[in-house]
């Protein structure tokens, strides 16, 4: 922002758009499930329209493409911890399949354009992330529970809670994705933090890191929630020298001082 040579542009991916690019880190599609599952149609358009419609833009200017896919892939998930060669256990039905079909299909698309077209492709598949400047009303369990226990709410845990993520911090992220882009090998690569917790290690964290005297309340949990997911990272490691460097801890008392400024609750 403010450098002579940035242009910013709102645009919504799944209308065609005219510009000249070298690189294209396609990212645009809402990530959290409550925000995803809102208007599912627009997900599924944004994910496969929106994805045809860049894959088009980086044909006619030879860009190189990095699609951002998911965790989400491998549904949930019958391997464990979940390697790239995993073709994943999704239920093509259900409330989440507007994401996870949509983003199986963006990365076939993505091949298909690197196999039809010879473009340059790559693909990355995120596992859940957290950090500073998360939208408070994100929804996704990291932020909720960070916003919950500083303005002294109860960490609201879905089902039982013994469900698991692994959770990386945001640099960690960039700085995967930009050795993806700027590596030689198409992928995909699973980029994410294999640290694994259940909610109620991650609630109780929260409570350890923001504030011990936060309570926890259990709500039903919605359907079709993966019941563990961890990635196997070896590939990057092998491939790109990447891995994740912030533990969970640490990256939670950086988001703390973020979302108290935000909050209004001074640092
Ligand atoms: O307040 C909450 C929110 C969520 N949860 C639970 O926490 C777990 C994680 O839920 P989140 O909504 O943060 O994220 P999910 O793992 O379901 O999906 C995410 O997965 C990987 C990414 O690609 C996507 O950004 C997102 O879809 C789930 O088991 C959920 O039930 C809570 O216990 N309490």
């Amino acid at each position: 922002m403010g450098k002579p040579n940035f242009e910013l542009i709102r645009h919504d991916v799944v209308e065609r758009v005219l510009l000249e690019v070298d690189q294209i880190y396609h990212l645009a599609c809402p990530a959290s499930p409550i925000h995803y599952k809102y208007n599912p149609i627009k997900t599924s358009k944004t994910s496969f329209l929106g994805t045809m419609n860049m894959l088009g833009l980086a044909k006619r200017c030879r860009a190189r493409f990095l699609i951002s896919s998911t965790s989400e892939v491998y549904g949930d998930p019958l391997q464990h911890p979940q390697e790239e060669t995993y073709w994943g256990n999704v239920n093509p039905v259900g409330e989440r399949s507007c994401y996870d079909e949509g983003k199986r299909v963006a990365e076939t698309l993505t091949m298909d354009y690197h196999r039809e077209h010879g473009l340059e492709v790559r693909i990355v598949r995120i596992f859940n992330t957290y950090g500073p400047r998360m939208a408070l009303d994100d929804g996704r369990v990291v932020s909720n529970f960070v916003a919950q226990a500083l303005k002294n709410e109860p960490l609201t845990v879905y089902g039982d809670g013994t469900q698991t993520r692994s959770f990386q911090f945001v640099t960690d992220l960039v700085k995967g994705m930009v050795a993806v882009m700027d590596g030689a090998h198409v992928g995909p690569f699973n980029i994410g933090n294999p640290g694994e917790f259940t909610m109620l290690e991650l609630a109780n964290l929260v409570k350890e890191v923001v504030n011990p005297k936060a309570t926890i309340e259990f709500r039903e949990n919605t359907s079709d929630d993966p019941s563990r997911r961890r990635p196997n990272i070896t590939k990057a490691k092998e491939i790109l020298g990447w891995e994740p460097k912030v533990a969970l801890r640490d990256g939670l008392a950086m988001m703390v001082q973020d979302f108290k400024k935000r909050l209004g609750l001074g640092a």
